[in-house]
């Protein structure tokens, strides 16, 4: 085993943050100002992704259900990424695309909003699940990698927060900053209180 690996992935996290500290800052705002609109007009959000993404939109989704840095009322929030028998009836009858866009169609109300996370920007049931958030007149917000993919390009995402590197374990590493940096604003714009 071997040090440099470890330098280089400190290294590597080091740089991204203070490249996307300079770009992320309206983006952040921005994602974290339709997450107020969407519950403060009595929505909810509904999250998803795949792997170490699916941990991601559960991470978030117990955030604002229960809570983050300080004692508020519970935040709607659900993630689909965790019923084993929901994912595996829609991935056996109809296909593994449609895991997330079916749960979309079937719990989004006009108002909600998705958060979409794919590292790539490519997964399938992440695009899907997108598409069907704007059919039932839902806001998405896409937390991307690389050049941001297909989900990236829909024009219909409102807010989309970027990280711009090829490394999955070192997108996701912001991914989950960004995440608890939303959770931050969110609370301190709906309860007035930081920790
Ligand atoms: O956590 C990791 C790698 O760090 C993996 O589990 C990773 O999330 C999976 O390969 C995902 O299927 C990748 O999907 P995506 O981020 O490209 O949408
Ligand atoms: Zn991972």
């Amino acid at each position: 085993m071997n040090r440099d690996l470890i330098n280089q992935a400190m290294t590597d996290g080091i740089e991204l943050r203070k490249q996307c500290m300079e770009t992320l800052s309206q983006p952040l705002l921005d994602a974290a100002q339709a997450i107020v609109d969407c519950l403060q007009g009595g929505g909810k959000i509904l999250a998803c992704g795949n792997g170490g993404s699916a941990a991601d939109a559960q991470h978030f989704a117990a955030e604002l259900v229960n809570r983050f840095e300080i004692n508020r009322r519970g935040l709607a929030a659900i993630a689909l990424t965790h019923d084993a028998s929901v994912i595996t009836s829609i991935a056996n009858d109809f296909s593994f695309d449609r895991v997330f866009s079916r749960q979309v169609e079937a719990l989004g109300r006009p108002g909600d909003l998705l958060l979409a996370i794919s590292t790539s920007g490519t997964s399938n049931n992440v695009t899907a699940a997108a598409e069907a958030a704007t059919s039932a007149g839902m806001h998405t917000i896409a937390l991307t990698g690389r050049d941001g993919g297909d989900l990236g390009h829909n024009n219909n995402i409102k807010v989309h927060i970027n990280i711009p590197h090829n490394s999955t374990p070192r997108i996701q590493e912001m991914h989950i900053t960004c995440l608890h940096i939303i959770c931050s604003l969110v609370d301190q714009h709906m309860f007035g209180e930081t920790p």
